[in-house]
């Protein structure tokens, strides 16, 4: 489902972020991206969401080359794309059933589609009884878990988390982990950088580490590799 072929990303002419990046993401898999810090991670990212543009390669998500994809199409691509992010970013004046009803509000669900949506999609994610809560009224482990709701409300084929777990601590963490695999058994695909070493070492999933801006492991079954 997504596929970079020879993508390559220069920031300026001595910095080259990816160099010549080869990669097939199939539909339902789950994979960690890891490598050391300014390895290219967050770039792989950007390029998924389309905050930044390639120098040079191709992007495919679904079949369709989002490095051609015009201005009027971008909101039907991110629309396929649901992300997490390490600082949660909530909408800290929106309630928790708010927050999540607003990513519908802004693809135009109707009234209707979001009273039905949003409950079943607190009640999957573990956070039903704090519907009517503030962000600060939250631990950070229900704070990523209305994240995630938000993220997946409208039913994107591909979960992207950065560092989903870098806020919580090893046991809230491990919570997050069980529902984002539970997430991607229903049939997500998720995408995953972290600097979290017990987790990927325990979970046995694929793992793409990148250094310097190439892909140096491409494992099923994947270890960390580092030592942070
Ligand atoms: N806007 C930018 N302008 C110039 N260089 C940049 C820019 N953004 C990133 N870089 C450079 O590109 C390289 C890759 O950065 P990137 O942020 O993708 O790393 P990362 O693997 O996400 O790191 P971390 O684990 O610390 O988040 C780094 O050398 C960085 O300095």
């Amino acid at each position: 489902m997504i596929k970079f072929i020879n993508v390559t990303k220069q920031y300026a002419e001595n910095s080259v972020a990816l160099s010549n990046i080869n990669l097939t993401i199939d539909k339902g898999e789950f994979l960690f991206l890891v490598g050391p810090s300014g390895a290219g991670k967050s770039t792989f990212i950007k390029l998924l969401l389309k905050e930044i543009e390639p120098t040079f390669g191709k992007i495919l998500i679904e079949g369709t080359n989002i490095t051609k994809l015009s201005q009027r199409n971008t909101p039907a691509l991110r629309r396929k794309l649901g992300v997490v992010f390490q600082n949660f970013r909530l909408l800290e004046d929106k309630t928790v059933y708010e927050n999540v009803a607003f990513a519908m509000e802004v693809i135009n669900a109707s009234p209707r589609e979001i009273r039905r949506q949003v409950p079943k999609i607190l009640g999957l994610v573990g956070i039903s009884d704090k519907a009517k809560f503030f962000p600060h009224q939250l631990s950070g482990g229900e704070q990523q878990r209305v994240s995630i709701a938000r993220a997946i409300v409208n039913n994107p084929s591909l979960l992207i988390a950065d560092e989903p777990t870098g806020n919580l601590d090893p046991e809230t963490a491990w919570e997050i982990m069980r529902l984002l695999r539970q997430i991607n058994r229903r049939g997500t695909t998720v995408l995953m950088a972290t600097h979290a070493k017990d987790i990927v070492d325990m979970m046995k999933l694929r793992v793409v580490a990148i250094e310097g801006g190439n892909i140096v492991r491409d494992d099923m079954k994947g270890v960390y590799g580092y030592e942070d």
